[in-house]
Order: structure tokens, then C-alpha cells, then sequence
């Protein structure tokens, strides 16, 4: 069977940028969500939930908690009062903030970079300490754009034509956030705060407090008292920049505009009780970011095998019935297999509980049960990480629904072939590459679904599924073993200006019938697979109109599957905030009093 598109030589010529553009969004990171190292990986989480929806993003960071005052203090001390030289040791804070969150995007697979203001051509004018932005050069951007999902700017200091460099003032990592968005044509910006917004007091010290729904620039002036930087909001206000205020992982949000004030509703929601199946490589990167939001989630005791090899055993059952517990509100299951694992998501379904998985096999063999009982009771299914691990390939599928008509699917999804192949290039034998490929934790519990394709015909078999709406079952998709792969013959390829990969694809043909493949193909170094390394996956997927969208990411490993797991944990949580409480969206609007 030959699984090559008729017309592959068409969709693989095309470049990707031929797309329609993706939505820009400008984030900013300030010191109350930076306060420690450890507080990078929630934030890239929060950044990773805007590329899922389609966004590129421009993330703005500030210094760690602390880290500005520390270095102005030492250049006192040091040196005594110097304002432009004090300025040259007070941005370093900035710089080294936005190595770490590009450092983060990428340890759960997203391509970020960082530029500093000389690469954006990033200026400004005024006193070293206290200067107002000028120039940017938003090309520089863009082009970034084209290759990475994210930039991460360091807010707060620009270059100066007198002083070479400057800062912003305090808080000037607003200012930095809003004239990025209103240089390149975003006009909203959204400032992640330690609040949910912004009150008519501190929350913090005043319980009576009332949280804004919407705000004028003026009024955000008077209440925000230093919450924003004064100059931002001026800024925000001549550039017709409108400001959100929120808090991490939040759907609400203070909006500030040339609107009269409106209070919000309050929105709280009981904690969702989360019965997590499974610790291993993805389930215990799960645990993590669910402890890490206490505020949110009650977790039952964790389903695993040996409770007894876990430091907190109480915290731990070998048990089923115990870590389902009385009745969670959501079931996430990440112990693999097929069969075991869909009949627990079907038992949680029929109850009314909501289920998460990244479970492939399962969904792809049982996906009518699966779906029917989700249906019949109104409970959410949700398995993001089940094709691409964290590259949101399913969510891309979604968003272009049916109306884009999608022709064709080919991709890179398995991070462990992909990884084989990788090393077999470089002279390892197969046994040893499956061996690091399992310590890593890309491999499944049994590596042969990896190496024969099974892996990959289950993700096609789901891909089919969303993309264009039939079954076609794992066992009818035909695929070609990685073991027929020699270091020999990778090598030789290498030596050809080629590339072996392990390539999926599923497409419809003229007369409308889908069909799908697993194979190893030689890829010249240019086509847009080619470049995939190790764990990555990549995914092109084309449209009726011949366009081609190009999807990167990293499809295998602890971090970006359990970022994809969680992202639908917390869509799922706040969706059902959302649900209990449908009048939010309609918050009347009441003038404020200022309760201090
Ligand atoms: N590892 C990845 O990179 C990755 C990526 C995407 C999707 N997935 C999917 O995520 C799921 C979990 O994968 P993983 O890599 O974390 O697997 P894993 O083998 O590392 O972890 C599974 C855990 O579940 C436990 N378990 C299995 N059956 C159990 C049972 N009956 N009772 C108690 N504990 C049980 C195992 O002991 C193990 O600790 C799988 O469905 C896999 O296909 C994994
Ligand atoms: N074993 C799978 C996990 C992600 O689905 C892989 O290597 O791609």
C-alpha cells in the first residue's frame, strides 16, 4: 500500500507562513506571580494556555520578586548614588527573568526565545531611572513570530541614544507590556497579577473589597494605587490599549477601558475533588502542578501500584476504590492500557464525573463508549495529550472545524521513533536507544507500541476521528516497524541529505474516502518534518483551500504531557466556574463606593 499523498510534493512546497496569521496576545509577568525560581513553570503554564487557543504570544517579564531592590541596594553600596550606571545594574533583574521563562516555555516543548532591547530596537528617552518608551521595531518581532511561539521580553529597560540603556521606573514592566501591544497592533494587553483584578481596596487587607468587572483609565488610576503603573495606564489610555488585570489560570478579569465602572459578581467556586489514576512519568508531573494550586483542587489518594514506594504513603493508595473516593468531580486517568483504564473512564462517565486522559489507546479503541456516556450524562471528556503530548494539534483541529474542510494530516507523533531514529543516526544500537528512550519516559509501559507503530496508528485513529469525523479503527490502519530500521541504513540517509522518520498520515481522497499510514521515509533536510529531533513531533495539516498550517512541539515526556493534562484540567475547572455562575458575563452596572 502506498500511503504518499498524491499530491505531498504541493503541501510539503508550501511554506506554513501561507496560513492565516495567528492571533497575537501580549502577557505581562510581574514580580507578585515571579517571586521565586519555582514559580516559572506555573507561569509558563499560563502562557502555554494561550497557545493552545491559537495565540502567539509576547510575554513581558519583570525581575524575580525582590531581585530590582537587591541590586539597587548593592549598587548604593557599592558605588554610591549613580543614576545611569544604577540603571545599567537595576535591568539585569529583567534580563535574567526572561532567560528563565524562555527556559521554562521550553522544557514543556513550546519554541520561545528572548531578544533584548538592542535586537528589538527597543528605545526610549528621559532620565536613566525614570525614562518613557519611543521605538521599537516591531518587525523584529514579528519575524521572531515566525519561528517561535513565544517572545519573552525583559520589561522595564530599553536602549537610550544618551545613556545607552535605562529603566522604566517602578513598575515599569507595565508600561513595557503596554506600548508592545500597541506597537504591534494588539490593543489589549493582560497583566497577571497575585489578584483577580482590580478592587476598590486591597483584598489583602480589606475583606469588604470589591472587585471591578470593567473601569475607566481614570478611575484605574485612582483605585489601582500603584497596582498598575500610573504611567502604563496614561499610556494605555493615548494608545487605546485596553488593560486586563488577572490572576494566574483565572477566567475573570478586571478590564480597563473607556468604560464607566462595573462591579463583578463575585465568582467562587467549591474546590474540584480530583481522584488522580496513576504517578509515573506523566501522572507525577500532574501531581505537581495540582499541588501547586491548592486553592483549586482536593486530591484523593493517588492510584498506584506500590503506595509503599512513594515518600508519603498515606497520600498514595493501590486501592481503585479508595482513590476514587466518595465522588470526585473529575477522574483523570494516566495509568495506560487499554481496556482497564476505558472501563473506569466509562464507569466515572456514566456518573456524571468529568474525565481528563492522555490515553490514546484507550479512547481510540473505546471512543463511541467513551463519547456515549459523556453525552448521556453531560460530563466532559477531555484528552489533549493523547496525540502530540503537549503540541495542541487536536485543539488546532477544533478551532479549524468543519468549515476549513481539512484534506490531510501527516506527522511526526511518536517522540519515542522519533528519538530511535535520532539515536540510531548517531551510531547507537537499537536495544540502548530504546533503553534511554524508556529512562526518559517518552516510551509506553510496553515500548513495541512505539516501535511497531501501534502508537501512531492510535493517534491517526483519533486524528481521523476529529478531523474528519469516522472511525477507522487502530487495527485497520496499516504501518511499517521501526525495527527494519538499521544504524546502517540512518546513517546512509544522513549521508544521502536525508532524514528517516516515522511518518503518520491520514487524508481524504477525491472521492471522499479517508485513509491512513504508518511508514519510515527518507525526508530531504528542508521538508517540514525533517527537522524534528528527538521527542519532538511536528504535524502538517491542510485545508481545502491548500492551505497548510505546520504544528511544533514536544510529543513525549513528563513536563509537556502533563502540562497538556493539566491545561485541560484547568479549562475544565474553570468552564464549570463559568457554568455556576451564568450570570457573570451580565455583571450590572453599578457605580462603586470606595469601601476605603
Ligand atoms: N510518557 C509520555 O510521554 C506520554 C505522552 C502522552 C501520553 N501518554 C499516555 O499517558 C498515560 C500514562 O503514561 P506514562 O508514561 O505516565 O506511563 P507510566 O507507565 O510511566 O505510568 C503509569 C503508572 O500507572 C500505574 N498503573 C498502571 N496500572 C495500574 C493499576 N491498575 N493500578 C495502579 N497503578 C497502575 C503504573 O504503575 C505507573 O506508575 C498512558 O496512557 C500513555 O499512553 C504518555
Ligand atoms: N510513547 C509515546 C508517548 C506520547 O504519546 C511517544 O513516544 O510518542
Amino acid at each position: 500500500m502506498n500511503f504518499k499523498l498524491e499530491s505531498e510534493a504541493a503541501m510539503t512546497q508550501q511554506d506554513s507562513a501561507t496560513a492565516q496569521p495567528a492571533r497575537l496576545c501580549v502577557l505581562k509577568f510581574g514580580s507578585s506571580v515571579l517571586r521565586v525560581e519555582s514559580d516559572y513553570p506555573a507561569t509558563a503554564l499560563e502562557i502555554y494556555r494561550h497557545i493552545r487557543d491559537g495565540e502567539k504570544v509576547v510575554a513581558v517579564v519583570s525581575a524575580l520578586g525582590g531581585e530590582t531592590d537587591a541590586l539597587l541596594n548593592q549598587g548604593m553600596r557599592v558605588g554610591g548614588d549613580a543614576p545611569a550606571l544604577l540603571a545599567r545594574l537595576a535591568r539585569v533583574g529583567e534580563l535574567h527573568s526572561a532567560a528563565l521563562m524562555a527556559l521554562a516555555l521550553t522544557r514543556i516543548g513550546v519554541r520561545a526565545c528572548t531578544m533584548d532591547p538592542h535586537e528589538m530596537g527597543l528605545m526610549a528617552e528621559g532620565a536613566p531611572l525614570d525614562s518613557n518608551l519611543t521605538g521599537l521595531d516591531a518587525d523584529a518581532i514579528l519575524a521572531k513570530l515566525d519561528h517561535h511561539e513565544v517572545v519573552v521580553v525583559p520589561g522595564f529597560t530599553a536602549g537610550h541614544d544618551e545613556y545607552g540603556v535605562v529603566t522604566l521606573g517602578r513598575g515599569g514592566t507595565d508600561l513595557t507590556a503596554v506600548f508592545f501591544a500597541a506597537r504591534l497592533g494588539a490593543h489589549r494587553v493582560r497583566l497577571i497579577k497575585d489578584v483577580d483584578g482590580v478592587y476598590t481596596a486591597d483584598p489583602a487587607r480589606n475583606p469588604l473589597a470589591e472587585r471591578y468587572a470593567e473601569l475607566s483609565y481614570g478611575e484605574a488610576a485612582k483605585a489601582s494605587a500603584g497596582l498598575i503603573q500610573d504611567k502604563a495606564i496614561v499610556a494605555a489610555e493615548a494608545q487605546d490599549v485596553l488593560i486586563e488585570v488577572a490572576a494566574m489560570g483565572s477566567a475573570e478579569a478586571t478590564t480597563v477601558a473607556n468604560v464607566p465602572a462595573r462591579s463583578a459578581l463575585p465568582l467562587k467556586g467549591p474546590k474540584l475533588r480530583v481522584a488522580l489514576l496513576g504517578c509515573g512519568a506523566v501522572g507525577a508531573g500532574v501531581l505537581d502542578y495540582l499541588k501547586g494550586r491548592p486553592d483549586l483542587f482536593e486530591i484523593n489518594p493517588v492510584l498506584v501500584r506500590r503506595p509503599h514506594l512513594h515518600e508519603e504513603h498515606a497520600d498514595f493508595t493501590d486501592d481503585l476504590h479508595r482513590a476514587l473516593g466518595e465522588a470526585p468531580d473529575l477522574v483523570v486517568e494516566l495509568i495506560g492500557g487499554a481496556d482497564e483504564a476505558a472501563e473506569i473512564m466509562r464507569s466515572a462517565l456514566r456518573s456524571g464525573t468529568h474525565v481528563v486522559s492522555a490515553n490514546k489507546a484507550a479512547i481510540a479503541k473505546h471512543y463511541d463508549a467513551l463519547h456515549a456516556c459523556a453525552e448521556a450524562s453531560g460530563a466532559s471528556l477531555r484528552y489533549s495529550a493523547a496525540v502530540g503530548g503537549g503540541t495542541p494539534v487536536l485543539e488546532m483541529l477544533a478551532r479549524l472545524g468543519g468549515s476549513a474542510g481539512i484534506q490531510a494530516i501527516e506527522g511526526v507523533m511518536n517522540g519515542t521513533g522519533n528519538f530511535l531514529i535520532s539515536r540510531l543516526s548517531e551510531g547507537w544500537s537499537f536495544d540502548e536507544a530504546v533503553a534511554k528512550a524508556q529512562e526518559l519516559g517518552f516510551a509506553e509501559a510496553d515500548p513495541a507500541a512505539d516501535v511497531d507503530g501501534h502508537d501512531v496508528a492510535d493517534k491517526l485513529s483519533l486524528l481521523v476521528r476529529e478531523a474528519f469525523g469516522v472511525a477507522l479503527p487502530t487495527d485497520r490502519i496499516a504501518r511499517q516497524s521501526l525495527r527494519e530500521v538499521t544504524t546502517e541504513q540512518a546513517q546512509a540517509a544522513l549521508a544521502r541529505g536525508e532524514v528517516l522518520k516515522q511518518v503518520g498520515r491520514c487524508w481524504l481522497d477525491a472521492d471522499g474516502r479517508v485513509h491512513a499510514g504508518v511508514q519510515i521515509e527518507g525526508l530531504s533536510v528542508d521538508h517540514p518534518l525533517a527537522g524534528a529531533r528527538n521527542e519532538e513531533n511536528r504535524f502538517l495539516v491542510r485545508d481545502a483551500a491548500g492551505l497548510e498550517r505546520c504544528l511544533h512541539g514536544k510529543g513525549a515526556g513528563r513536563w509537556p504531557t502533563a502540562s497538556a493534562v493539566f491545561a485541560d484540567i484547568m479549562d475544565l475547572q474553570r468552564g464549570l466556574l463559568l457554568k455556576s455562575a451564568p450570570a457573570f458575563e451580565m455583571g450590572e452596572a453599578i457605580p462603586l463606593l470606595r469601601t476605603a
